[in-house]
């Protein structure tokens, strides 16, 4: 630890001499012999246990026989307790055995084995008090999930709990970035992986040992045998749990600017519910108050200068949420993206460098995540460099070695473009230019950080079947779909889900107050009707259930086609409609959204900026959302609409062609309304259709709404899958 410690102090100041590299080469080789030793204690226990299992299972069979022979025979009940403790030597064996401490053990051993040479940082914030003792979030108990709550309380007493200095004993980016790939380190680290590679070959392999269990009075039971205490449930995941890093600019309810907020807020709930243990890390834009202060401080330098970094952390609803705070950050609270390229460009550079540290740093529930079964899952451009780090400064040296990455494609559109300058921000080594460098008649040779991220991550996620198809398009890939093709092996498209809490007309708490109603299918007619008069009367609208109410969210930009609303804007004001329109974004666009009420007051409503609670009143109140984007990877409002028993009404692209089936009064299924041309004649002609079936066909609206409401929408769905790519992740080289 002390030598680690110098290690990462000489890296921080840039001034690391030969000796200290030495010292700490040497180190890092004692620090691999001592974990191929353990990892080979590790295997010998194994075998030793498998052999004791086989032989108390046999024991066991043989003992049952015997008794059945023995009561059949009546034989008085006192020579039948001697015959029965003589004949299950394996459970007296065991009773004394030093292998039930050794089921701990090897458990125990796994955990530090996974740390390497990583002790795990203490936290200074919880001994000074910062943080209320009571909010600690219960360590290692089921409920955590993931690896650490499979080792249970073998890990208490371990070194992880003992409280240390913040400073970690992890090489810094820095140090790593330093380290030769022929150095001793990787080697020794190499031999240690291999192992804990065989081990994990064999969970792959389906070679899971029997479970022995101890039960509460400590008596030894074989589980599924007749004495066997209540089984926990095992985690969803079964065999795959995984420690599993999401990194995203924006996390609802903290920050959001749209879907990715959305998605960074959910998601992880989701996957800490299959059992995994999940992290999201997010940057701290504000002051959070179910988040605090670790105590755990870093410098990461960007651009020549070094920043400071804190890192603050809460357990919420079975999720360790970072946020990682430096003063740059507090500056964008109100715009996060913000300011101009290259500042944006600083900041994300900043937090990948930090959030690709966090598993060595932060100390969750007291333990580090650390490197094993390591998944680390960026989203978009913006953390596109952490797979890109991940590589250059732990992977290329032999560190990390069990750690993958996922990145996610939210938005192509958006890929952090700027010249080749810029890399000299980065700090990566040079060959690495190569991955940013790109030509493309629109924008020449540039650097391009999402087309590094593509390249270097071992797995990508679209977020639906059709924008992984439309990435790889001309047209939908904003000149990288030649990467994405290239990369099409490792890409799968995942259509995002619903947060049940947040976007439920049953749970909504932005629909239990000024007239609004919570309401479910049962209720439907009524529940809906209520929010409809309400918000009809919130808005300054006549109050009227027979004139359909539409609605539209989303940010001003060219993505989302208010310009084909504009086109459609004359003959919707013939029609006998209400129009409500929410959003913020581009100067141009959220005039026009000013001047279509100013011209229809008596029909138009337009809600410049950004308003939870309006977008779910929105939902809520409205018979008909309209979602005319140009593209959309996914899309979140139509999946919200269709909860909420509104009708969306969407051209079909990317994931709203994948999520909204067209109504056919045929064979009365679908959901919505689609078309295929995105211009007003498209909008108008299928706007038509759904304000004429609201207006006639009662009975078909009814059960447009109700084939809406009643699908699977969850984020289990999609959690389920992302661990699919998970795990394919994970046995990649
Ligand atoms: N003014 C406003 N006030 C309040 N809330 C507002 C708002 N404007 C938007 N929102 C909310 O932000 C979210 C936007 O979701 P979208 O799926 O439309 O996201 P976006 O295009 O940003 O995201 C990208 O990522 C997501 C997630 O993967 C993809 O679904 C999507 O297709 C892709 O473009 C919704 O929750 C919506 O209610």
């Amino acid at each position: 630890m002390g030598k680690a410690q110098q290690h990462q102090g000489g890296d921080e100041s840039g001034s690391g001499s030969g000796s200290m590299e030495e010292i700490s080469r040497s180190t890092t080789v004692e620090q691999g012999k001592r974990i191929l030793a353990l990892q080979k204690d590790l295997l010998d226990q194994i075998a030793e246990r498998k052999k004791l299992v086989t032989a108390l299972k046999k024991n066991l069979g043989q003992a049952a026989e015997q008794v059945k022979a023995y009561n059949s025979s009546e034989t008085s009940s006192t020579d039948s307790a001697v015959l029965k403790e003589e004949s299950v030597p394996g459970i007296i064996g065991l009773r004394s055995s030093p292998m039930h401490s050794d089921v701990s053990s090897v458990e125990k051993q796994e955990v530090s084995g996974s740390q390497l040479d990583a002790p795990i940082t203490g936290n200074k914030a919880n001994e000074s008090g910062t943080k209320p003792p009571s909010a600690m979030p219960p360590i290692l108990t089921e409920k955590r999930g993931g690896l650490v709550s499979q080792f249970g309380s073998s890990v208490k007493g371990s070194k992880a709990f003992e409280p240390e200095t913040n400073t970690p004993s992890f090489p810094s980016l820095a140090d790593v970035f330093k380290l030769s790939k022929s150095s001793g380190v990787s080697s020794s680290a190499q031999g240690a992986s291999s192992l804990v590679q065989e081990k994990k070959a064999s969970h792959l392999k389906g070679e899971e040992e029997p479970t022995v269990k101890v039960g509460p009075s400590d008596e030894p039971v074989i589980a599924g045998s007749a004495n066997s205490v209540t089984e926990p449930t095992p985690p969803l995941a079964g065999p795959n749990v995984m420690n599993v890093i999401i990194v995203a600019a924006e996390c609802a309810p903290w920050s959001k600017t749209g879907g990715l907020g959305d998605v960074a807020g959910a998601l992880p709930k989701a996957l800490a519910r299959r059992g995994h243990r999940v992290m999201v890390v997010a940057p701290r834009y504000g002051s959070y108050p179910d988040a605090w202060e670790t105590g755990v401080r870093k410098r990461y330098n960007v651009a020549g200068q070094d920043n400071e970094v804190s890192y603050f952390h809460g357990y919420i609803d079975g999720v360790d949420h970072v946020f990682v705070d430096t003063p740059s950050f507090h500056g964008v609270s109100n715009n996060i993206y913000g300011g101009n390229r290259e500042d944006v460009l600083k900041r994300m550079v900043l937090f990948c460098k930090a959030a690709v540290e966090v598993p060595w740093h932060v100390p969750c529930g007291g333990v580090c995540y650390g490197d094993g079964n390591l998944i680390f899952v960026a989203n978009d451009w913006h953390t596109a460099l952490l797979p890109v780090y991940l590589q250059a400064y732990y992977r290329d040296n032999g560190l990390m070695e069990f750690a993958r990455s996922i990145l996610v494609i939210h938005n192509i559109a958006h890929q952090g473009r700027g010249p080749l300058s810029d890399f000299s921000l980065m700090g990566l080594p040079e060959h690495y230019i190569e991955k940013f460098r790109l030509y493309d008649p629109v924008g020449g040779e540039h650097l391009n950080i999402f087309m590094a991220g593509l390249i270097t991550a071992h797995r990508i996620v679209a977020v639906s079947h059709g924008y992984a198809w439309e990435c790889q398009t001309q047209l939908g890939g904003w000149g990288l779909d030649g990467v994405v093709r290239e990369h099409n092996w490792k890409l799968r498209g995942i259509v995002n889900g619903i947060d049940d809490k947040e976007w439920s007309p049953e749970l909504d708490v932005h629909l239990n107050t000024d007239g609004y109603s919570n309401y479910s299918l049962n209720n439907l007619e009524y529940g809906k009707a209520l929010c409809k008069a309400a918000f009809q009367k919130e808005l300054g609208l006549p109050v009227r259930s027979d004139v359909p109410l539409l609605g539209f969210i989303g940010r001003l930009d060219n993505q989302k086609g208010v310009d084909i609303i504009a086109d459609a804007m004359p003959w919707m004001m013939e029609q006998d409609l209400q129009l409500v329109m929410l959003g913020t974004g581009r100067a141009d666009l959220e005039n026009m959204l000013r001047s279509f009420e100013s011209q229809h007051r008596d029909k138009v409503r337009a809600w410049v900026g950004f308003s939870v609670k309006t977008a779910h009143r929105i939902t809520a109140g409205c018979d008909i959302l309209l979602m005319p984007s140009r593209f959309e990877p996914c899309g979140l409002n139509q999946l919200y609409a269709m909860r909420y028993g509104t009708i969306p009404v969407v051209h079909a692209v990317g994931g709203l062609r994948d999520t909204v089936k067209a109504f056919d009064p045929y064979s009365n299924t679908g959901t919505g309304w689609t078309f295929d041309k995105a211009d007003g004649t498209g909008l108008i002609h299928a706007l038509g259709t759904a304000m004429w079936t609201f207006r006639d066909f009662k009975d078909s609206w009814k059960g447009i709404q109700e084939r809406g409401m009643t699908q699977d929408l969850s984020w289990d769905q999609a959690a389920k899958q992302y661990e699919e790519v998970m795990v394919a992740a994970k046995y990649q080289w």
